[in-house]
């Protein structure tokens, strides 16, 4: 059976958004497409209705290898032996809810904000949702958190943790580029005639990410390791770096070579060729794996790589980077910053920084 870690799309159930149409058929189409948790959200049905479905809905589910989560009622969530429950803020509290129903079963909480959702995970919690990340009518009334919060999750919390409330495949990009790697949606994917397509789209968002996370992870050097790379002895690290040619490596010296012939005067600096393990030692600017939970790193993509950096100017990033005294252009969101200015432009959650260097050229 499927661990909350391996879960990745959670599907809610919004019976509203498919007037007409089978609860079974709209989730059986999510499960299809990839959804690999089921809640069973009802706030209107009977408590006949709502057993009634629970036990389908835990038949389905099991049929498939996903899990199902009640929503509220922990007392329906172990009369349909679902795989756990969630609660609200204004829901039964964490401990007493862990009383009625065990350490056998999930317990998820809604944060809206991240001292909620650090207290969850001190409780014990499985996972907790984060949001509404943006406006959404399946929950009006409540205050969107913007994606700002997600990177807060993203750097802060060990537990998984589930983007809710407007997710969509036009938003999933966003969200995941601020630090998700789990989505929850509701309207965007019950509400659509093809449920299955939604679920398609937005799992494939989730695992591009997750790809871009292993090449990372790859590619970049973390504090720890540095420390065990300066214990090496010299002889041992440059063995290491002549033979340690990656598939990437390989790519960018190809490219280097068909930008060179082609005499293009400016060519994006890539991870490799800037941010090297001299940069790192500064311990400026880590890798995702090595990012601990200070709060104090600034979530950024660095040359269209996910980091995480102490530097809160333009300036010190370059300077963190070795980058100050070289030969590179800055661009902040698209927009090229003169040098002058980069001791003074603050770097924030999310930016997009670009170090461009020239090669070649007049
Ligand atoms: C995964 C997930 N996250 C958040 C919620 C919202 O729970 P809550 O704040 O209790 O609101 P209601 O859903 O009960 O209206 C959720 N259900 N699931
Ligand atoms: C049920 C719920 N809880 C939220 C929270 O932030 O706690 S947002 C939400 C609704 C999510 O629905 P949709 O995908 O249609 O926007
Ligand atoms: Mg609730």
């Amino acid at each position: 059976m499927r661990t909350i870690e391996d879960c990745k799309l959670y599907v809610i159930t919004g019976e509203q958004y498919h007037p007409g149409r089978p609860l079974a058929e709209v989730m059986e189409a999510a499960i299809a497409g990839g959804a690999d948790i089921v809640q069973l959200r009802d706030k209107n049905g009977t408590p006949a209705e709502r057993f009634a479905k629970a036990k389908f809905l835990r038949a389905l589910t099991r049929r498939h290898g996903a899990l199902f989560i009640v929503n509220d009622d922990t007392e329906l969530a172990l009369a349909a032996d679902a795989d756990g429950v969630h609660l609200g803020q204004d829901d039964l509290p964490l401990e007493e809810a862990r009383r009625r129903v065990g350490r056998g079963m999930l317990i998820g909480i809604s944060t809206h904000e991240i001292a909620q959702a650090l207290e969850a995970e001190r409780a014990g919690a499985d996972y907790v949702g984060v949001g509404p990340v943006y406006p959404t009518a399946t929950k009006p009334g409540r205050k969107a958190v913007t994606t700002s919060y997600v990177s807060e999750a993203a750097a802060m919390l060990r537990i998984p943790f589930f983007a809710i409330g407007g997710i969509a495949p036009e938003t999933a990009g966003d969200v995941l580029a601020a630090g998700a790697r789990r989505l929850c949606a509701v309207s965007a994917v019950v509400g659509h005639p093809d449920p299955a397509a939604v679920c398609v789209s937005l799992k494939r968002s989730i695992e591009k990410w997750e790809a871009l996370d292993a090449g990372r992870m790859n590619g970049w050097t973390t504090a720890e390791s540095m420390e065990t790379e300066e214990t090496k002895k010299s002889e041992k690290i440059k063995e290491t770096e002549e033979t340690k040619v990656t598939e990437e490596t390989k790519v960018t010296e190809e490219t280097k070579v068909t930008e060179e012939t082609e005499e293009s005067e400016v060519t994006k600096v890539t991870e490799e060729s800037l941010v090297t393990e001299e940069c790192m030692k500064t311990a400026a600017v880590v890798s995702p794996v090595a990012a601990t939970a200070d709060g104090m790193r600034i979530p950024l993509l660095l040359n269209g790589k996910r980091a995480w950096s102490e530097a809160s100017t333009l300036g010190a990033l370059a300077t963190a980077l070795g980058l100050a005294e070289r030969r590179v252009m800055a661009e902040l969101n698209g927009e090229a910053v003169p040098r002058e200015d980069w001791n003074t432009v603050q770097i924030r959650a999310d930016d997009r920084v670009e170090f461009v260097q020239f090669v070649g050229g007049g």
